[in-house]
C-alpha cells in the first residue's frame, strides 16, 4: 500500500529540530512531489529514511518494511542524489560497473547496457565521464540510481541545471519507470515539473509539512485566494478612489490600472459581489477573469502564518 510511511520522524541539531516529527505516507506506484524553500528540511528527511542519517526521534518503514537493513535498502531502493560525483576517466558502464561492485550486485554486462539505453546513453556507453555534458551527467547518475531495478526511487533534483530539451528526456524516463510500477519520490524546484508530473505533493518549510494532497486537493484547499481580474472601461477622474474604497472591504492585493483591476478575494461568492460595484458606480464590465491558483501561488503562500488548509 505505502511505498514510505513515517511517523513523528524528527531530526535535531544541538537543540534545533531541522525535521519535525513528520508524520507522511507515499502510496506505491505514484509519483510524489516533494518541495521546500533551500533550508526547510528536505535533504536531512531523505537521509534519514534512506541510512545516511540517523534519525532522533519516530519511526518509518519503507516499501511496507519497518525494520529494512542496509543491505535491503542497496536493492530494492534507488537515489540520485542533489549532485553526483563521477570519475573523468571512467566511461558510462565503467561507472555502472564500479556501482554495482559498491552495492554488491551481481549484473551481467547486459543489464548494464539496458539500463544505459532506457536513460538515453545508448551512444555513450564506451565513452569517459570527462566528455559528457551535464544533462548527460544527469542521466549517468539516473542510471546509476536505476541499475538495482529499484521499487522505491529518491530523485533529487533530476532536471536542475539542464537544457530543456534534456529536461524532456528525463521527464519522459521518469515516467517510463513510473510506468513499472517504481515509486517516485521526487524533489525538485522546478514547480512545472512538479504540478505535470506528480500525483502528490507535500510542502515542507521549516522542518514540518505544511499541506499535503493531489493538485486538485491542494487548489481547493487554496480557494480562500481567488485572483479576480476586471477588464472595464476608463476611469473616471475621481472614480478610482472611491473604487478603491469600495474594493477594501471585500478583499487583498487591490492593483488599479485605467481599464484594469485585479483583486484577491476569500470565496467566490465575493465574485459577484466585486461585479455589482462596478455596475452601481456605472463603470463598464468588459470580462472577468479569475485565476485558478498555481502550485507556485500555493508554494509561496504555504508557510507558518500562510497556511490556507
Ligand atoms: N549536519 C548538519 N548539522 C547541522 N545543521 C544541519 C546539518 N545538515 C543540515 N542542517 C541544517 O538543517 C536545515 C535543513 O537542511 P536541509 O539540507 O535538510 O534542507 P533542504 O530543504 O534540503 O534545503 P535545499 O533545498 O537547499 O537542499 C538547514 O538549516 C541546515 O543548515
Amino acid at each position: 500500500m505505502y511505498a514510505i510511511e513515517t511517523h513523528n520522524l524528527t531530526k535535531k541539531y544541538s537543540e534545533k529540530r531541522v525535521v519535525n516529527q513528520i508524520s507522511l505516507k507515499v502510496k506505491k506506484g505514484t509519483i510524489f512531489g516533494f518541495l521546500g524553500k533551500n533550508g526547510a528540511g528536505k535533504s536531512t528527511f531523505i537521509n534519514m529514511i534512506t541510512g545516511l542519517t540517523i534519525p532522533t526521534e519516530g519511526s518509518y518503514s519503507l516499501l511496507s518494511n519497518k525494520d529494512m537493513t542496509l543491505k535491503e535498502k542497496r536493492t530494492k531502493i534507488g537515489v540520485l542524489p542533489d549532485y553526483s560525483t563521477f570519475y573523468d576517466d571512467l566511461t558510462a558502464i565503467g561507472h555502472l560497473k564500479y556501482f554495482s561492485k559498491i552495492l554488491g550486485l551481481n549484473l551481467s554486462k547486459e543489464d548494464m547496457i539496458e539500463t544505459l539505453k532506457s536513460v538515453g546513453l545508448e551512444d555513450a556507453i564506451n565513452q569517459k565521464a570527462k566528455k559528457f555534458s551535464f544533462g548527460m551527467k544527469k542521466k549517468l547518475g539516473i542510471a546509476q540510481a536505476l541499475i538495482n531495478k529499484p521499487d522505491l526511487l529518491f530523485l533529487d533534483e533530476p532536471t536542475s541545471g539542464v537544457d530543456a530539451n534534456a529536461i524532456l528526456n528525463i521527464h519522459e524516463i521518469i515516467n517510463n519507470v513510473a510506468e513499472q510500477g517504481t515509486t517516485i519520490f521526487l524533489t525538485s524546484h522546478n514547480l512545472d515539473e512538479v504540478e505535470k508530473m506528480c500525483d502528490e505533493i507535500a510542502i515542507m518549510d521549516k522542518g514540518v509539512i505544511r499541506t499535503q494532497g493531489t493538485m486538485e486537493q491542494l487548489k481547493n484547499n487554496y480557494q480562500n485566494n481567488l485572483t479576480v481580474s476586471i477588464k472595464h472601461g476608463t476611469l473616471l477622474e475621481g472614480t478610482s478612489k472611491t473604487l478603491e474604497q469600495e474594493l477594501h472591504a471585500l478583499g487583498t492585493n487591490i492593483q488599479m490600472a485605467k481599464n484594469k483591476t485585479s483583486i484577491v478575494v476569500s470565496d467566490e461568492d465575493t465574485i459577484p459581489i466585486v461585479n455589482k460595484i462596478f455596475l452601481n458606480m456605472e463603470i463598464d464590465v468588459f470580462r472577468i477573469e479569475v485565476d485558478e491558483p498555481t502550485l507556485e501561488e500555493i508554494f509561496l503562500n504555504t508557510g507558518e502564518t500562510k497556511q490556507t488548509a
